[in-house]
């Protein structure tokens, strides 16, 4: 499965998702995540690495974005950025219409836990706690009380109510990264961040699990922002924004994602 037809997608050189023409800094219609001239570089002199050079970006609301490229590209570091786990090195990003480059470690860790729900390649779930408790964690981790319906309605979600009993290592891949999706959403964040959530499953399973980010942007209006190698991701996804050696190389808009 390689690109998408034509007549289904629009390629934009500069869109407006990377548009300096968007200035607007609140969320009444903007975008929910915004960058503006991104620069990160790992380490100084002979040794200095640009991981990512003069990005900018706008994210609209309850979309599925994914972003793609090799290893090496820079889709991780432009993921820790946008999720306020690193600074860069030049730039600003704006969530929701604040600007969250430049904010001390633990206002952007209480916007982080609030406000921000992240999924992980390798599941990051306890091992020793049963599928409900790791949910039930994430809550906590929110600074909300452990809430029994709350905990069970965002595994219902992804459909792991009835094995909320079970540790990560009586569940398949697909059924962890399910259960760490239930915990990245239990306090109901408007953003998913996602850094190659389908990379360990196979094509079946990670269907799965975009479907169920299908279904939290339409019922919650959630937006979601996950990294891929997939070239099979930019049939189910609403953009897909190309990085190449730190650069955007392309944005591609799919007017009927597959799902
Ligand atoms: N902490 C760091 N110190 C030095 N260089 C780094 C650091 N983190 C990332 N880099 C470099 O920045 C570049 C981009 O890395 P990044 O992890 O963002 O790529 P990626 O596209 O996510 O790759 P992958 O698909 O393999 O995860 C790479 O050249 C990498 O070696």
């Amino acid at each position: 499965m390689m690109l998408v037809k034509a007549n289904r997608v629009r390629t934009k050189g500069a869109s407006a998702m990377t548009g300096k023409e968007t200035e607007r800094k609140d969320t009444g219609g903007g975008p929910i995540l915004q960058a503006s001239g991104i620069t990160r570089i790992f380490g100084r002199g002979n040794t200095a690495v640009t991981a990512l050079e003069n990005i900018d970006l706008n994210i609209p609301p309850g979309t599925i974005v994914a972003l793609r490229g090799r290893s090496g590209s820079g889709k991780t570091t432009l993921l820790n950025i946008l999720s306020a786990l690193d600074d860069p090195t030049e730039g600003q990003v704006y969530f929701k219409g604040r600007e969250i480059t430049g904010l001390s470690g633990s206002e952007r860790s209480q916007i982080r836990r609030k406000e921000i729900g992240l999924v992980f390649q390798s599941y990051g779930l306890i091992p020793l706690m049963s599928a409900y408790e790791n949910v039930e964690f994430g809550l906590r981790i929110a600074g909300l009380k452990g809430n029994r319906e709350v905990v069970e309605h965002a595994l219902d979600r992804v459909g792991m109510r009835e094995r909320m009993k079970h540790r990560p290592s009586e569940l398949s891949g697909g059924e962890q990264q399910r259960v760490a999706i239930a915990r990245a959403i239990v306090h109901q964040p408007e953003l998913l961040i996602a850094d190659e959530p389908t990379a360990e499953l196979d094509s079946r399973m990670g269907l799965q699990v975009v479907r169920i980010f299908r279904e939290l942007v339409k019922e919650s209006g959630m937006t979601v922002v996950l990294t891929t190698h997939d070239p099979g991701m930019m049939e189910l996804v609403d953009h897909v924004i190309a990085l190449e050696d730190g650069n955007i190389v392309s944005q591609t808009t799919n007017e009927s994602p597959l799902i």
